[in-house]
């Protein structure tokens, strides 16, 4: 007999939290007092939250033991030096610094590198890193493939970085003008696809031989590295560990986010080689997250990242990570919900466009389909569509992004595949009624990053986003 072996989660569970199940008349209650925006219902009133992979890992005994270690004095905290030998063993970069999460790491390397007039080139934008380029006067220009902003097609290495789109931005602005380059590993927008090893080489060559730094976003770079692992030539064989030296190895330093990949609820830094970008970007440390031991960052916080930092680069641990984003998103294709191809790293997106296709992208479908979902079964996920790319800087008009997408993300070892199997019911159940789901208009708009507050209501005369009663076909 031919069996297929099955994997279970690499961990079992020590300590349980109870979930709270609201009945549909109370969540409908909920989304309202939250103006149909999911970032604003209380996570009390939530069943499984998938709203972020961000500062929601579970962490391990290992970790939690050792906060009990956790040197709180405020300078040369002995915490310190653990996680900045975490950083130096596990990623390689000379210097480090520590932030109170990755935006902090983002605002000192854009006010420090960025002039007014300047271009920083990306592969795709992320809200916080655009914000704090332009915010310091820098014009984001996207540079991956073309095929990262189509949802259907599937390429092993969707995140890559299109070189000829690169090279056209320095002969049009010239290199002077181009203070980094912020290549993000994995693209999170783009639906967590990874960027290849081959292409991580070509644009640090490229960059070298022009004398542009190019800088990382390594908030997901070890789900990156499971990709290069199973997708690229030549990597079958090496541990996640390895694969990881290698790809930072192609590149100057990096912004980190350590809520994602470090496996801790709070925490990040900014790491790089240079030792005079060091030392101006400890001067900013001081003013803006604390002191160079600790910035931002309890002593016990920096003992679980430097241990959260090593859990992570464990071939375990990422193989069984990718497998459960997998789990989910493979029950989705098959029953033919569209979402982002091919499965990336973090999350699962559904392709809202594809899903309401009666709604124009103006009525918001992204995160009206956000909303029915969390009505349909408390499962809370976030909207990345024309309300997260938010309004161009010279025009004001909505910035439309090919990509009208829910993220279905799935925080590290807190759920299980039966969880998951949840969010595939509920999905599939929302598919059947998807004609009656009608849009949204937006009622307030913070001027920035808006879609984190912004307030909704929706547009059927009934008030009802679901008119499942009256099983009313919404047009747009
Ligand atoms: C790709 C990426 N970069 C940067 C950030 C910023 O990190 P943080 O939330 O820790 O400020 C995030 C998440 O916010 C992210 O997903
Ligand atoms: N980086 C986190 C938190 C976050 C969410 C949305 C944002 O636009 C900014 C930050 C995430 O991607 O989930």
């Amino acid at each position: 007999m031919n069996i297929k072996r099955r994997t279970a989660e690499p961990y079992k569970i020590k300590s349980v939290e109870t979930l709270s199940m609201l009945s549909r008349t109370e969540r409908e209650e909920s989304l309202k007092r939250a103006g149909f925006n999911t970032f604003l219902i209380d996570s009390q009133d939530v069943y499984i939250d998938l709203l972020t992979d961000s500062g929601t890992t579970a962490m391990s005994d290992a970790q939690w033991g050792a906060l009990m270690t956790g040197d709180e004095a405020y300078a040369g905290s002995k915490s310190w030096k653990q996680l900045e030998q975490a950083v130096r063993d596990v990623y390689g970069y000379e210097y480090v610094l520590p932030t109170h999460q990755g935006r902090g790491a983002e605002n000192i390397l854009s006010q420090l590198k960025i002039k007014e007039g300047d271009f920083v080139p990306g592969n795709m934008y992320f809200t916080t890193t655009r914000a704090h380029q332009e915010m310091n006067g820098a014009t984001f220009v996207d540079i991956i493939i073309d095929e990262a902003h189509d949802p259907s097609i599937n390429l092993p290495f969707k995140g890559n970085v299109d070189l000829t789109k690169l090279q056209a931005l320095i002969d049009r602005v010239g290199a002077n003008k181009i203070p980094y380059v912020c290549l993000a590993v994995t693209v999170n927008l783009a639906g967590g696809q990874p960027v290849s090893m081959q292409n991580m080489k070509d644009v640090y060559e490229l960059c070298q031989s022009y004398s542009i730094d190019v800088m990382l976003d390594a908030t997901r770079c070890v789900e990156n590295a499971y990709f290069i692992k199973e997708r690229e030539d030549g990597y079958g064989d090496r541990t996640i560990a390895s694969i990881l030296k290698e790809m930072l190895s192609y590149s100057d330093g990096c912004t980190m986010s350590g809520k994602k990949d470090c496996l801790v609820n709070i925490g990040g830094f900014l790491a790089m080689n240079d030792e005079e970008l060091y030392i101006r970007s400890r001067e900013l440390v001081v003013v803006y997250e604390g002191m160079p031991s600790y910035g931002g960052m309890a002593g016990r916080d920096m003992e679980a990242m430097a241990i959260g930092i090593r859990e992570a680069v464990d071939d375990h641990y990422i193989e069984h990570r990718i497998g459960q984003v997998r789990h989910l998103g493979q029950q989705l294709l098959d029953a033919g919900i569209p979402i982002v191809q091919p499965i990336g790293g973090h999350a699962v997106f559904l392709d809202a466009k594809a899903f309401l296709p009666h709604l124009a992208q103006e009525k918001f479908p992204a995160q009206a389909l956000a909303a029915a979902l969390y009505v349909d079964s408390g499962v809370r996920s976030m909207e990345r569509g024309i309300v997260s790319a938010g309004r161009d800087i010279q025009t004001g008009e909505h910035i439309k992004p090919n990509l009208e997408l829910v993220r279905l993300t799935i925080p590290r070892r807190v759920y299980t595949n039966n969880h998951m199997d949840v969010v595939v019911d509920s999905i599939l159940s929302l598919y059947e009624k998807r004609d009656w789901i009608c849009g949204l208009k937006m009622v307030y708009e913070p001027p920035t990053l808006r879609f984190f507050n912004a307030r909704f209501a929706p547009l059927a005369e009934s008030g009802k986003l679901i008119d499942e009663e009256n099983k009313v076909k919404q047009i747009s």
